[in-house]
């Protein structure tokens, strides 16, 4: 890793190196690059859905972990939109409701969504650690988590032209989320990143603002691992392998 500079850098300055950590984006995990090019089989496509409901479902709770740090009531009143976006007005509305709607577009049932049955240890542990990091640090640091936005928007939408092109059996209307998440994070990127820069301005708050960004690529990259790994669960642990992962007697795995 390159040493973070003794002195601050200047807002253009400071814009570059938090750029420079696009390469660690999610988008060039393997797993990611295989479920683009249509090499995953229904149940990787439906473990990558089940196990992101756990991260969609995290994401009110860390913005409000953001906000009740912060002392300033314009970034509060800023960041306060983002509480109702997962959870929607009403009932059916929302984050949430549009992801269950993807669940059920790819095969899965409501009920094996929400009993996190198919959630991998690691992706919980990646989750949960980006939530205590968000509650436990600065809410500059929260924020600067957050600009990984600044990289999703162009990955969705390739995400949903290589799905339609390659899983022609996902019904379409499992789309809505990412429709309604695209345009949403390209504005909301433009004006985390004013928020970064304008606060973090001593060459410590600038480092911590990096790092911040960076360790959220390895909680994104962490989960991407675990659900790489395989169907194994809190679940099925200990129990019969689930069916066609049983390795013959005397192979090493
Ligand atoms: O589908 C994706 O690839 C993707 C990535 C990310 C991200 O980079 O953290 C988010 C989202 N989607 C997303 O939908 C979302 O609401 C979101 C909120 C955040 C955040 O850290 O505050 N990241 C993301």
């Amino acid at each position: 890793m390159t040493q973070a500079p003794t002195t601050a850098s200047t807002r253009e300055e400071f814009a570059a190196r938090l750029y420079g950590l696009r390469g660690r984006y999610w988008d060039t995990h393997p797993f990611h690059l295989r479920l683009h090019s249509g090499g995953c089989t229904p149940p990787e496509l439906r473990r990558w859905v089940a196990n992101r409901w756990y991260y969609q479902l995290i994401l009110t709770r860390k913005n409000a972990a953001i906000i009740a740090d912060c002392p300033l009531p314009e970034v509060r009143r800023e960041w306060t939109r983002r509480l109702g976006y997962q959870d929607g007005p009403h009932e059916g509305e929302g984050g949430l409701a549009d992801w269950l709607v993807l669940a059920e577009a790819v095969g899965l049932t409501r009920a094996e969504v929400l009993d996190e049955r198919h959630v991998a240890r690691g992706v919980r542990f990646a989750v949960d650690g980006y939530l205590h990091f968000c509650r436990t640090r600065s809410w500059t640091e929260g924020v600067a988590a957050a600009l990984t936005e600044m990289f999703s928007p162009d990955h969705m939408a390739e995400r949903v032209t290589a799905w339609q092109k390659h899983y022609e059996w996902i019904d379409p209307a499992g789309y809505a989320y990412f429709e309604h998440r695209i345009p949403d994070a390209r504005r909301d990127s433009a004006r985390t990143l004013d928020l970064v820069l304008d606060h973090c301005v001593t060459a410590e708050q600038q480092r911590a603002a990096v790092e911040a960004l960076a360790f959220k690529c390895e909680v994104l990259r962490a989960m991407l691992d675990a659900v790489d790994y395989g169907p194994e669960t809190a679940a099925t642990a200990g129990s019969a392998a689930p069916v066609g992962t049983a390795v013959p007697a005397g192979t090493a795995r």
